[in-house]
Order: structure tokens, then C-alpha cells, then sequence
């Protein structure tokens, strides 16, 4: 086992450890700083936090990592006037939690670790939870030295703060996007995209106003809601923000909870309710995390039905349905539009000579170069076989030819042998036809045209590009089309 920080890190080995060491500190500082005094923690989500951390980041999670992070805790501890005995101790009941959540979490493959999948929930519940019993069971054997309690109270005040809190953060660093996601990031703004925001927004204020123990559970239509609507780490910023309000709300006594009663305190109040809102946070985090995975298999799926498995062009079918609705555009914007139909030149040979995996390598990188240097918004497919197609709009017949010209040079000298011993070259015969801002054909009738061409580039030698609307005598042909 390593002991140093993993080297593929950008940052070296020890700038890592001052920074791990230096976030554990300023985290606590935060925590103990926002705790009232001689009381229990209201919220410490330097545990969720460093643990998401460690899972984020397993080149963290080394023997020295662990004890960077457990020295800056005591740090925080001792700079604020803690003694060494206590500050040792409860950062002992931090580090198990962390661990605890660390070991139950690492029997998740890491590629689902990221909250992608329903049952990562489930795991990060159970992280929680273990996590959160070790820490208050060890709290609880020095509860005498520690806090004015009975055991059984320092327990539940510790399990019921840190299962709560750690169930509301832990799921926003697991599931936070990469800066350089974040920084692609394009949002969509429309009025109704913000309508479950305001729903959560109008039914967290209703929970506030009415109180009551029902009331907590108010804002779960309308978690739900944001669920099917919002990608799974908003979902998991409104869980948070969910569970704050409502814990705040109900440490001050804005929720209006029944206290009296021979066993009822405020402490035992908010226990409870903070065990309810852990447990009523899981609901939309699995709903969220089950659509991830509806989405993911949707976008397979219809990346199967409309692209070529070998080449990644586009298939017969999704051609022809994306040609028409690009044909029905022409018609209504009055543009121009050209078909280019493209046939590699003698690719039997190559089968013949070289086998068909390397006919089938061969199709492939032909393809990747055809993608390559085709724009956004043109089309391109694959008929079947060696034979392809790209629908240019906004093209006239000039601008058509040029392409083609362009893609005939690019593809004979380009070298498609994937061993890279002796080059493999081949070149293209391509059929353009095109129609002019005010001419209306079907696509049926299109492709004939480019097929006229295409065929006469062919027997006028191949590698070579051919317009159906230069064809000499294409006007005979042409009045086919018409
Ligand atoms: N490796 C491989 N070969 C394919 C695939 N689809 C079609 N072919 C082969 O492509 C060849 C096409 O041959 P032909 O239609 O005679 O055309 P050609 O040899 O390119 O001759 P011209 O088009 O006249 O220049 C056939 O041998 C097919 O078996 C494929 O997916 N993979």
C-alpha cells in the first residue's frame, strides 16, 4: 500500500497534504464557529464534506492523507481553546465517521460512486448511517467527560445530526459536475423550467408558516417534482437547501412544534425531525438517480437507431428522415440545397486483398475523416454498403462541387491502413445534384439526380466528382425530375 499521495495528481505530494490539512482546519473552524456555545453542534458538515472529498479524490485517501486531515481537525480544535484530551478524542469520532462512510462507499465500483445510479443512493444512505452510529457510539463512551447528558442523549444528538447532515451534503459533492463540465455548462432558461423551483420555493414557506410535525414533509411534491425536471445535482443542492431550512427553522422554533409533554423537549424535537428529513430526502435523490439512468439508456438507445454501428454515420433511415425535414425547410426559407452521394472506388478490392476486418477498419476511418471535416449542419449518412451521402443546405451546385473536390483530395492521400506499414489508399467517386432556391423536388427525385452523377463519374474513370446539373445534356435528364 502507498503511504504518499498518488503521483498522477497535478499539485505535488505535499502541497496535497497542506491543502488537505489546511481544508479539515478551516472546515472545523467554520463548524465550531457557527456552534453555540456548550451546546451540540447544530450543523458539522466538515465530516460529509472531507469524506466526499476522499471519494472524489481516492489519491487523498492514503495513510498520510488521513492523518493530514485528522491533524488539521485538531488544529481547528486546539486553536480555539479546546483541550488536547477532548480535541484528540472528537476528531477520533470525526475520523471513524469518515471512515466508516469511506469503507461502506468503497463497495460501490467507482464509476457508480458519483450518485448516477439508484443504488449508490442506497449505499451513501447506509454510509450515513453506519458512519453516523460509530461516531455517536464512541462519542457516548466519554459522554461523562464531554457534555451534561446521559449517554443515551449525546448518542442520539450525535447519530440524528450527522446522519442528517451528512445524507444532505454528501450527495452534492458526489454528484457535483467537474469544473470543466460546469464551465460547458448551457442553461436553457425558459419560465416554465423554473416552475418546480418555485413550487419547493411556496411549499417550504407553507411548512414554515403552518408547523406542526406534519409539516416537514410538505416540500416533497415538490422535491419530486424538481427530481423529474432538474439534472441530479440541482436536485441534490434542493435537498440541501430543503433540509436547512427546515432544520433552522425548527432549532428556532419557527415550525411551532408541540414541546410540552412529560418526554418532549426542544433536543428531542429536533432529533426527530431531523431524522425525518433525512429519511424524507431519499425519495427524490433515488427518483433523480433512477432517471440518470433512463436518460443515459434513452440516449443509447437512439444513438443505436439513428447511427451506423461501424462508421458513427448516420444510418439509412435517420438520413432520409433528417434529408426530408432539411428538404421542408428549403421549401419554406426559399435556400438552396445539394446531395452529394459518395461510392469508394473498387472496395471489393480491398475486401479481396486485404480481408474484411481491415475493409471494415477502412470504412471506419473513412468515415471519421468524413466527420471530421464536414460542418454541424451537414448531414452525413451512410446508404449501405461503401456508398454514403451528404446533404449540404445553403449549397449551390458550385459549393457542392468544391466540397466534393475537397473530400475526393483529402481521402486519396489519406494513409487508412491501421497497422501503419504499407499505406492503404483509396479514393472516392462522388454524384452531386442541387436544387436552387425556388426549385421543389422530392428527396426521391434528389437522389436519383446525384445517382445520374454519381454513375457518370464512375465510368468516366472514378476518382472523380461529377454534377448532375453540369452534366452536359443533363437538361434531357433533368426533365425527368421535374
Ligand atoms: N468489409 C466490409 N465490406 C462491405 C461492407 N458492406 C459492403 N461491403 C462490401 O463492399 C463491396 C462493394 O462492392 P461493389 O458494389 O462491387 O463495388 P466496388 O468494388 O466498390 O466497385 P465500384 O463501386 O464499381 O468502384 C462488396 O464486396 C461488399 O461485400 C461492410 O460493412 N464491411
Amino acid at each position: 500500500m502507498s503511504i504518499g499521495l498518488h503521483a498522477n495528481h497535478r499539485l505535488p505530494a505535499t502541497i496535497q497534504l497542506i491543502n488537505l490539512f489546511m481544508l479539515a482546519c478551516l472546515l472545523s473552524w467554520v463548524g465550531i464557529f457557527t456552534r453555540p456555545i456548550g451546546a451540540f453542534s447544530l450543523f458539522w458538515p466538515v465530516n460529509a464534506i472531507l469524506l466526499g472529498l476522499m471519494l472524489r479524490k481516492p489519491g487523498y485517501a492514503t495513510p498520510v492523507g488521513w492523518s493530514a486531515m485528522y491533524l488539521g481537525m485538531i488544529a481547528a480544535d486546539l486553536t480555539t481553546g479546546e483541550g488536547w484530551v477532548l480535541a484528540l478524542w472528537l476528531n477520533i469520532c470525526n475520523m471513524a465517521l469518515i471512515a466508516t462512510g469511506y469503507s461502506v462507499m468503497l463497495l460501490l465500483p467507482q464509476s457508480q460512486r458519483r450518485m448516477g445510479k439508484p443504488q449508490a443512493i442506497l449505499y451513501m444512505f447506509t454510509a450515513c448511517l453506519l458512519g453516523a452510529a460509530v461516531a455517536a457510539t464512541l462519542s457516548a463512551l466519554r459522554n461523562d467527560n464531554l457534555y451534561n447528558n446521559t449517554a443515551m442523549v449525546t448518542w442520539v444528538s450525535w447519530f440524528s445530526e450527522q446522519f442528517s447532515t451528512n445524507l444532505l451534503i454528501l450527495p452534492v459533492i458526489l454528484a457535483a459536475p467537474r469544473l470543466k463540465q460546469l464551465l460547458r455548462l448551457q442553461i436553457n432558461w425558459q419560465w416554465r423550467t423554473g416552475m418546480p423551483l418555485l413550487a419547493l420555493l411556496c411549499s417550504l414557506a407553507f411548512s414554515v408558516y403552518i408547523g406542526g410535525p406534519g409539516a416537514i414533509a410538505f416540500p416533497i411534491p415538490a422535491l419530486l417534482w424538481c427530481a423529474v425536471r432538474y439534472q441530479l445535482f440541482t436536485v441534490t443542492l434542493l435537498t440541501l437547501l430543503t433540509g436547512l431550512t427546515e432544520i433552522i427553522s425548527i432549532s428556532a422554533n419557527l415550525m411551532l412544534y408541540e414541546t410540552s409533554g412529560p418526554h418532549v423537549t426542544v433536543i428531542d424535537t429536533l432529533m426527530s425531525a431531523r431524522l425525518g428529513i433525512a429519511m424524507l430526502v431519499m425519495g427524490p435523490l433515488i427518483l433523480s438517480s433512477s432517471l440518470v439512468v433512463n436518460r443515459k439508456l434513452l440516449r443509447r438507445l437512439e444513438h443505436s437507431a439513428n447511427y451506423d454501428f461501424l462508421t458513427g454515420a448516420l444510418g439509412r433511415s435517420a438520413l432520409t428522415r433528417k434529408a426530408k425535414e432539411l428538404l421542408e425547410h428549403k421549401y419554406q426559407a426559399k435556400e438552396a440545397v445539394s446531395l452529394l452521394l459518395i461510392d469508394i472506388d473498387h472496395f471489393k478490392l480491398i475486401n479481396d486483398t486485404h480481408g474484411h476486418v481491415i475493409g471494415d477498419h477502412v470504412l471506419s476511418a473513412f468515415s471519421h475523416i468524413m466527420r471530421r471535416e464536414l460542418r454541424h449542419d451537414q448531414l452525413f449518412g451512410r446508404l449501405g454498403g461503401e456508398e454514403f451521402a451528404i446533404m449540404m443546405p445553403r449549397a449551390l451546385a458550385a459549393q457542392a462541387m468544391a466540397l466534393g473536390e475537397y473530400l475526393r483530395r483529402r481521402i486519396e492521400n489519406a494513409d487508412l491502413n491501421p497497422n501503419g506499414k504499407e499505406p492503404l489508399r483509396i479514393t472516392i467517386s462522388i454524384g452531386v445534384a442541387s436544387l436552387a432556391m425556388n426549385e421543389e423536388k422530392s428527396l426521391e427525385q434528389l437522389m436519383s439526380m446525384a445517382d445520374i452523377a454519381l454513375y457518370r463519374a464512375k465510368s468516366q474513370g472514378r476518382n472523380r466528382v461529377e454534377s448532375f446539373n453540369m452534366i452536359s445534356g443533363s437538361q434531357l435528364n433533368y426533365t425527368m425530375f421535374k
